[in-house]
């Protein structure tokens, strides 16, 4: 069986974080470990509370899955702190990892920051070079290239920067597009540009949905798909997620982390 393994924080309320990776790893049939960065107070109405993991904490981690059983992929989330971030890099460094998928989590959706604004210095300077994909929202983008992106010009030239930091691939998501029919998720390889759409859903039950996916494009890494196939199968794999979301919680509610496995076994 294929590993992976997700460098990220904790969401108590089981729909973002460790636990959606977990699962999609799960239902994509790779073995899930962890190395947990932060732990979360949350739910759907929000982040209550952080407590960062020490740098040494997260590197200890990550050595006890090195040292001994090793990985097929890799998938970092929420890191918070600039030491998180330097210490992870050094440990994918050590290990040479190749199929490293970089979420570059910055706020939650009720607006919580899991990355402090000083660490975005060294997510540039240490992890991005290490990255075989990395999958950044709209606002994540703009943060990384420090500009504003409102057209398809604007998405393609942003990936063209976030390249330029050392990323081999970038696929730019669309959840936070203003298009009110469809999410178009952007892919550029560094030669080509792929676009994936998908039927935007009128749902609040979107959270986690960024961990899910970019879950899904690691698990399929992990299976020895190419950046292509995973992230089209990553964008399959959300949508079935958001379409059968899940109405838990009063604030914005979970994806549906099953939906796509039921839906492969009723086409079979
Ligand atoms: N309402 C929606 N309908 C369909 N797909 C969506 C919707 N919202 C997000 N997605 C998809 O979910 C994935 C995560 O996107 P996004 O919401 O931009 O990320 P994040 O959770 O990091 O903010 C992308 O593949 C995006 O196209
Ligand atoms: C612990 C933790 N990690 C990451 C996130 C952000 O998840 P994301 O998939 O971007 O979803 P929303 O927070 O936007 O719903 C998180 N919330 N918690």
């Amino acid at each position: 069986m294929k590993k992976a393994l997700t460098i990220a924080g904790s969401d108590s309320g089981g729909g973002a974080g460790i636990q959606a990776d977990i699962k999609t790893f799960q239902e994509l049939e790779v073995f899930g470990m962890s190395a947990i960065t932060a732990v979360t107070a949350q739910n759907t109405l929000g982040v209550q509370a952080v407590y960062p993991m020490t740098a040494e904490a997260v590197a200890n981690q990550i050595e006890s899955i090195g040292e001994d059983m090793g990985t097929d992929a890799v998938k970092t989330g929420m890191l918070f702190n600039a030491e998180i971030i330097e210490a992870v890099s050094g440990k994918i460094k050590q290990y040479q990892w190749g199929n490293v998928v970089v979420d570059p989590v910055m706020i939650a959706k009720g607006g919580a920051s899991l990355l402090q604004n000083e660490a975005v210095y060294a997510l540039k300077k240490y992890l991005l070079p290490l990255a075989m994909i990395i999958t950044p929202n709209i606002p994540e983008a703009e943060v990384l290239t420090e500009m504003r992106i409102q057209t398809d010009e604007d998405k393609k030239e942003a990936a063209k920067k976030l390249l330029e930091l050392g990323v081999k691939n970038v696929v730019i998501k669309g959840g936070h597009d203003e298009d009110p029919s469809e999410s178009i998720d952007l892919l550029y390889t560094g030669t080509d540009f792929f676009t994936f759409r998908s039927r935007r859903i009128n749902t609040k039950n979107t959270h986690g949905t960024g961990c899910t996916f970019s879950a899904a494009v690691a698990a399929e890494l992990a299976k020895g798909s190419n950046i292509h196939e995973a992230v089209s199968k990553g964008k399959d794999f959300i949508q079935a997620a958001i379409e059968d979301q899940l109405s838990i919680g009063r604030g914005h509610g979970p994806t549906n982390h099953g939906a796509y496995r039921r839906l492969s076994a009723l086409k079979e």
